[in-house]
Formats: structure tokens, sequence, C-alpha cells
């Protein structure tokens, strides 16, 4: 559990609509006069967003381990210079995207999910989020609402649907390993729609954690 505060995150594949859905977040939580931090990964810091714009440029190659350990080391600013401090001050905490992004992301090749999870381990220091939502959406779909933006892709979102078909499953798998904690959304739904809906389970996963504590 974290400090006083609550940690959410959102996960899904490119192009799921999680930044939509981490907008209308924090706009209703703040609305609420919930005292909200809204941070992202890889970034979310200074030396982090340095970071960021060295993984996701087209031009950077590198290896898979190598882009596993820089995930981690934005992550592990992240934690211990927003994320955690954010918490200890009593808001809540909102990151688009976290540690199961990398869990779903970079298990390819040689780096299993449980090397992944080993390799995050110091990044972490020992943080989990109190919620995780998941945006659900097909690889096909996705890639058309990414494409109807006209942005041009980053570094990964040129990588096949084959791939993505993978980091989907990968994605899946974690939310049925952790029933309690990650909760599944259909990213088909109207945005307004699907809103309502995560709002009605972070909620009741505060009210849980307020219970607990
Ligand atoms: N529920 C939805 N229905 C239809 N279109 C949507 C929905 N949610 C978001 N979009 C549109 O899809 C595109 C991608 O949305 P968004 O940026 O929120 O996705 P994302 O998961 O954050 O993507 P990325 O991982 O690439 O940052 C945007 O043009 C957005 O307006
Ligand atoms: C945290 C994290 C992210 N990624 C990938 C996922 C996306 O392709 C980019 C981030 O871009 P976005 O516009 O902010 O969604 O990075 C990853 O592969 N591993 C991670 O740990």
């Amino acid at each position: 559990m974290s400090g006083r505060g609550w940690f959410i995150t959102f996960e899904g594949i490119d192009g799921a609509g999680k930044s939509t859905q981490v907008d209308r977040m924090c706009e209703r939580l703040r609305e609420s006069s919930v005292r909200v931090t809204r941070t992202r990964e890889p970034g979310g810091t200074p030396i982090g967003d340095r970071i960021r714009g060295l993984l996701l440029d087209p031009a950077s190659s590198m290896h898979l381990v190598t882009e596993a350990y820089l995930y981690a080391a934005s992550r592990a600013e992240h934690v211990r210079s927003v994320i955690r401090p954010g918490l200890a001050d009593g808001a809540l905490v909102i990151s688009d995207r976290f540690v199961e992004a990398s869990m779903a992301y970079q298990a390819e090749g040689e780096l299993t999910v449980g090397r992944i999870a080993k390799l995050n381990e110091i990044a972490l220091d020992g943080l989990e989020p109190d919620l995780t939502i998941l945006i659900d959406l097909p690889v096909v779909r996705a890639r058309e609402r990414l494409m109807r933006t006209g942005n041009a892709a980053d570094r990964l979102e040129r990588r096949d649907d084959l791939y993505f078909e993978r980091v989907r499953g990968r994605l899946l798998q974690i939310a049925a390993a952790h029933p309690n904690r990650v909760f599944v959304f259909d990213g088909e739904m109207d945005p307004a729609e699907l809103h309502e809906a995560i709002w009605r389970q972070v909620k009741t996963r505060v009210g849980i954690i307020r219970e607990e504590r």
C-alpha cells in the first residue's frame, strides 16, 4: 500500500484511449476538490523526460535490454521524486502508464516477464499502484485511431501489429493475475460512458482502501 494518498495507474496499448481518460479523471477529481498529481511514464521528471526523448525517437537504435533499463531508470527517478512525495503529501497520484507497461512491452526475447520484474525491483522500491485501469482495445482499432491523429509514429509505435498483439495479451494476463487491483475496461465504449464506468471503479476502490487503512 502507498503512503497516505492513493496511486492510480492507466495502462493499455498505444491509442487505446488512456490519455483521454486520464484527462477526464483528473478534471472530475479536481471538481470534487481532490488534490491530484498527474504524471506519466516514461517521463514525469526532468531526467525522465530526457530519457523519454531517447526512447521514443525513431532515430534511436538500442538493444532490448538497454531499452528495459532506460524505462526502469526513468521509473526510479519518478518513484522517488514525484510519486512517493505526492503520496506522502496526501495527493491522489495518477500516472499515464507505470511498471505494467514494462512487463507488457519489454518482455520479449531473452527478457521474460520475471526478468523484467526483477530488473524493476530497485526502481520500484516496493511501490505498487492501489488501482490500475487497463483500457483494452483490439490492435487494429487502436492503429486506426493513431492514424487519424495525423501524428508521426514514435519508435515504439513503428513496431508491427503482431508485437502489439503480444503486448495486449500480456496486459490482459497481468489483469487476470491481479483481479483485485487491475480492472479491464472496454476501450470501444463511448469516451463519456467509459469515463463513468472508470469513475465508479475509482470511487469503489478508494472507499475500500479508506476502510482498510
Ligand atoms: N473511447 C474512445 N472512442 C473513440 N476515440 C477515442 C476514444 N478515446 C480516445 N479516442 C481517440 O483516440 C486517439 C488516441 O487517444 P489517446 O491519446 O487518449 O490514447 P492513448 O492510449 O493515450 O495513446 P498513446 O499511448 O499513443 O499516448 C485520440 O485521437 C482520441 O481522441
Ligand atoms: C512506461 C513504458 C512505456 N512504454 C512505451 C509505450 C508507448 O509506446 C511509449 C510511451 O508513449 P505514450 O505516448 O506515453 O504512451 O513507451 C514501454 O515500452 N515500456 C514502459 O515501461
